[in-house]
């Protein structure tokens, strides 16, 4: 039988419609505190391209966007600690209200890394919204304005969310079996 992403799945965390609720219920406070001030939303790819897209269509105030590329997991389940810029963003950001989306904050170092780089180029405002947190994983701290979810310290796949580049296409969020990174 042909192989299905979803049988490596062992147990769903958010299902789309849990996830549509909380996009949309973000998505309108962020245009009620963002009226008027054509914010510049920023997208930290890969792992949000998912949210990115569903969010701002959830957000019904002029906006600009914009993408950064940025990696410090490769090929693993923990950070590298190292966070490398691999595309930045391509306008003047000075004087601008900066909305940073993310798929998930979990030790929090690239997001204290990306943070303290745009604040040093002068923004008038930076806020962070993510859709997933996880507490229990932290390592610095990073102030979130608009969050999703928190979750356990499990790492988890789908809606943009990745394990060694797969599963970014599960239309949910999920935790895989452990035999699929060579657990039990
Ligand atoms: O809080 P942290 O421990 O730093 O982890 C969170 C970051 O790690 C993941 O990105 P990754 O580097 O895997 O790149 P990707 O977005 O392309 O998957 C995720 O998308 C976040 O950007
Ligand atoms: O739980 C996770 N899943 C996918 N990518 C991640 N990057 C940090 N944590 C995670
Ligand atoms: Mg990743």
């Amino acid at each position: 039988m042909a192989f299905d992403m979803r049988d490596d799945i062992k147990e769903v965390y958010f299902t789309e419609q849990q996830l549509a609720e909380k996009v949309a219920e973000l998505g309108a406070r962020i245009t009620e505190d963002y009226r008027d001030r054509n914010p510049l939303i920023v997208s930290v790819l890969k792992g949000s391209y998912v949210f990115m897209a569903d969010l701002t269509r959830r957000i019904q105030t002029p906006c600009n966007i914009d993408f950064m590329v940025v990696s410090s997991y490769g090929k693993g389940t923990k950070t590298s600690g190292e966070v490398q810029i691999i595309k930045d963003i391509e306008q003047p950001i000075d004087g601008r209200d900066l909305l940073i989306v993310e798929d998930i904050l979990d030790s929090g170092v690239t997001l204290n890394y990306l943070m303290q780089v745009l604040m040093a180029r002068g923004a008038n405002s930076i806020r962070l919204c993510t859709l997933l947190s996880k507490p229990a994983r932290h390592k610095v701290h990073v102030p979130i304005d608009y969050l999703g979810f928190e979750i356990p310290d499990e790492f988890v796949v789908g809606y943009g969310l990745d394990y060694a580049e797969k599963y970014r296409n599960l239309p949910y969020i999920g935790i895989l079996k452990p035999s699929v990174y060579g657990g039990e």
